[in-house]
């Protein structure tokens, strides 16, 4: 009898070539071009955008992303703090640290790096930053405004995958996307966006029982789950575009998604490799926030809300 796996394996050989990589450091070369140009215009106009970045902890992994994040704001015009503390910080040094950085007039975005240590509850820091520098888009609020389609910071991570499928040139309209992951910074998020963009969505996750029943159906797939070779190639149509948000290592301690990238670039039209896709755009979508909220500020001549609001309407916002 003929093999199933053999006839869909040759479906795929005949319909389908390699998958084009879509390359997340040149996406993230051209924007940055464009945040440069930005931000020199703003720049003339005596307003430099400035991000400022805490770190508490030794987390050595923590370590070299707010320092990727901060030399990326100096390589296009921004000014930039880091702040690092030691792991014992109070809460309450923390809470104050972040109202004294949303009445700086020269700071536009403040990004807490997560994870924190145990005893500083992430969601009361979140919620102390000023929605207007809220560059990372994980308030509450920012969360709403995502849901209500009202403008506001989206999350970088989802932000940047959704240019990152926009360089396919494929419309999402009436494309079915498979999400796969549900957190509040990536897969909850990146479902709104991509519904947003009149696809048709399903979140798929931990119990979620036959994964790959979903992803068969899927014309996009986004992959953020934190574990690899989750997505396989036999879970993915043929022709599918893949995006792989995934950060893990290999047995040979080599950076890697939740993708196996070699099996699935064979079957999908585009994938993201990672390195290299999804990690750079997400620095760039928190430079292209800071730099929206600069421009907000200056288009509005008002200083940025000088506390942490919960409720109050978001300044300035176009
Ligand atoms: N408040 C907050 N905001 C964040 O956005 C945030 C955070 N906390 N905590 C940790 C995660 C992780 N994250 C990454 C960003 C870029 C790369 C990145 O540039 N990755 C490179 C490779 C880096 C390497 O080689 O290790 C790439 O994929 O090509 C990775 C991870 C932001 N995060």
């Amino acid at each position: 009898m003929r093999g199933s796996y053999n006839s869909v394996f040759a479906q795929r050989r005949a319909f389908t070539m390699p998958a084009q990589l879509i390359d997340g450091v040149l996406l993230s070369k051209q924007l940055r071009e464009d945040i440069a140009a930005r931000a020199a215009t703003l720049a003339a106009a005596g307003m430099q955008p400035g991000l400022a970045v805490i770190l508490v902890g030794e987390d050595p992994a923590s370590q070299v992303y707010v320092r990727n994040k901060v030399k990326a704001c100096g390589d296009v015009g921004f000014h930039s703090v880091l702040e690092k503390y030691e792991a014992d910080l109070s809460e309450q040094a923390l809470l104050d640290r972040i109202a004294a950085l949303n009445a700086d007039p020269a700071v536009h975005g403040i990004l807490v790096q997560m994870p924190l240590p145990k005893h500083i509850d992430p969601s009361k820091v979140i919620e102390a930053i000023s929605t207007a520098k809220d560059v990372d888009g994980y308030s509450v609020l920012s969360a709403g405004e995502l849901v209500a389609n009202l403008p506001g910071f989206r999350p970088c991570t989802p932000y940047g995958c959704m240019k990152l499928i926009e360089t396919t040139g494929i419309d999402l309209r009436g494309k079915h996307a498979v999400v796969i992951g549900r957190s509040n910074t990536v897969g909850k998020p990146m479902a709104l966006l991509l519904l947003q963009a009149n696809a048709t969505v399903t979140i798929c996750h931990s119990a979620t029982p036959d994964l790959g029943y979903h992803t068969r159906q899927a014309d996009v797939i986004v992959a953020a789950v934190g574990r690899r070779n989750t997505l396989t190639a036999e879970m993915v149509k043929p022709g599918a575009i893949v995006i792989d948000v995934g950060m893990n290592r290999d047995d040979a301690g080599k950076l890697c998604g939740d993708v196996d990238f070699a099996g699935v670039s064979e079957v999908a039209s585009h994938i993201t490799p990672v390195p290299g896709g999804v990690g750079p755009m997400t620095i760039t979508m928190l430079l292209m926030n800071t730099l929206e909220s600069a421009e907000r500020v200056h288009t509005s001549g008002q200083p940025p809300a000088g506390q942490a609001s919960g409720m109050e309407p978001k300044p300035g916002l176009a």
